[in-house]
């Protein structure tokens, strides 16, 4: 993604060889800064604090989290602890294990002296495939969308995201965005209903900065709009990440992705799950029952931080001062109401059968 007409990934390796450079995703939409990660604390910080969110880019930060453990001491008893201190940051995106064990994959056949040079290369792999995996994800989704426009011919495809599975989720392109980005520069005409994500304000905050910086129309509206604009027909299709896919193709994501799901069965609208390969969650069968939910502080719903017209920032509490309030950070959207898995090789239905036909190497 372009900022100011400079390519910017989400996380690279910063100028002095070794620590990790982040943008600081609390600061969007109202600054761009980054920030230095120089030990496995401050990566696991970074993840839990949300400086860094979003599925793929934890697993990518949690990755480059072990390479800095690693220069400290490049013992196996680092690596056990930073794998456990990191793998406890955020419980639902299952990026983030299947990273820290790409990576001891990686590092552990290799002795001591070479294991952190192993750390880099794998980290830095894992961010590479990443962006490719997106993009592939995008050409996929393109095909949805190109599907929808040639229906309507000359008129807007209305698109209906939840959250942000876009660039700052990932490592580039994003996952449910990466498709709209590339039907926009295709020349198809695309509108994205962007939710806005209560209560952190992912997609008011995150999605729409980014919409914005690529020229994408799009227009913010209240988590509770969606269904009213499916009733009127405003809505041809939703497109939304995930955090953890089972094997039979139920979806845990962002707050408030089930209750759209729901409002798009009722009003038939395609409702899609755009993801990589390493979202989905082999071992588990019934995302409801099994999939782990994170829970998170209270003051995420009970105060809001914006910028004043005078240009500070400031955060405010917005509800009964001593009310209890409950921040559950994901849901699942069972199979049955998802029409279709957009990953990166191809679209499936969201069945074991479907996952299967993409990833045979699975059965
Ligand atoms: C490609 S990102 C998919 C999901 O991680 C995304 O939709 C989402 O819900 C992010 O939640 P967040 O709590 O901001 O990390």
């Amino acid at each position: 993604m372009k900022i100011d007409g400079v390519h910017y990934r989400t996380i690279w390796v910063a100028d002095d060889g070794w620590s990790i450079e982040v943008i600081d995703q609390t600061k969007l939409p109202h600054a761009f800064q980054t920030v230095r990660l120089r030990s496995a604390d401050d990566a696991a910080r970074a993840i839990k604090d949300m400086v860094v969110r979003g599925a793929p880019l934890i697993g990518a930060t949690a990755a480059y989290g072990l390479c800095l453990a690693l220069r400290d001491d490049a013992s196996d008893a680092t690596l056990n602890e930073a794998y456990q201190m990191l793998a406890a940051t955020r419980p639902t995106a299952v990026n983030l294990k299947w990273a820290l064990d790409e990576m001891v994959k990686a590092v552990k056949p290799h002795g001591h002296s070479v294991r952190v040079d192993a750390a880099y290369a794998a980290a830095s792999k894992i961010c590479d495939d990443d962006v490719e995996i997106c993009r592939r994800i995008g050409e996929n989704g393109l095909k949805i969308i190109r599907g929808h426009a040639e229906v309507k011919p000359g008129k807007t495809v209305n698109i209906l995201t939840h959250c942000n599975a876009g660039w700052l989720a990932c490592v580039d392109w994003g996952t449910a965005l990466a498709p709209i980005y590339m039907a926009h520069d295709a020349g198809i005409p695309v509108h994205v209903w962007v939710d806005e994500t209560r209560p952190r304000n992912q997609g008011a905050s995150l999605t729409a900065f980014e919409l914005g910086r690529h020229g994408v129309p799009h227009t913010i509206i209240p988590d509770n709009a969606g269904g009213h604009l499916m009733q009127h027909g405003q809505v041809d299709l939703c497109i939304v990440g995930t955090d953890r896919t089972t094997a039979t193709g139920d979806v845990a994501n962002k707050i408030g992705t089930y209750l759209k799901a729901l409002a798009a069965f009722d009003n038939d609208v395609p409702f899609y799950v755009a993801l990589p390969h390493t979202t989905i969650d082999w071992t588990l069968d019934d995302g409801v029952a099994e999939i782990p939910i994170e829970q998170r502080s209270a003051r995420e719903v009970t105060h809001i931080t914006g910028r004043t017209d005078a240009g500070e920032i400031v955060t405010v509490e917005i509800s009964a001062p001593g009310s209890a309030a409950a921040n559950y950070g994901f849901d699942v959207t069972p199979a049955r109401l998802v029409t279709g898995l957009i990953t990166e090789r191809g679209v499936a239905a969201a069945t074991r059968e479907g996952l299967l036909s993409l990833y045979p190497e699975r059965r």
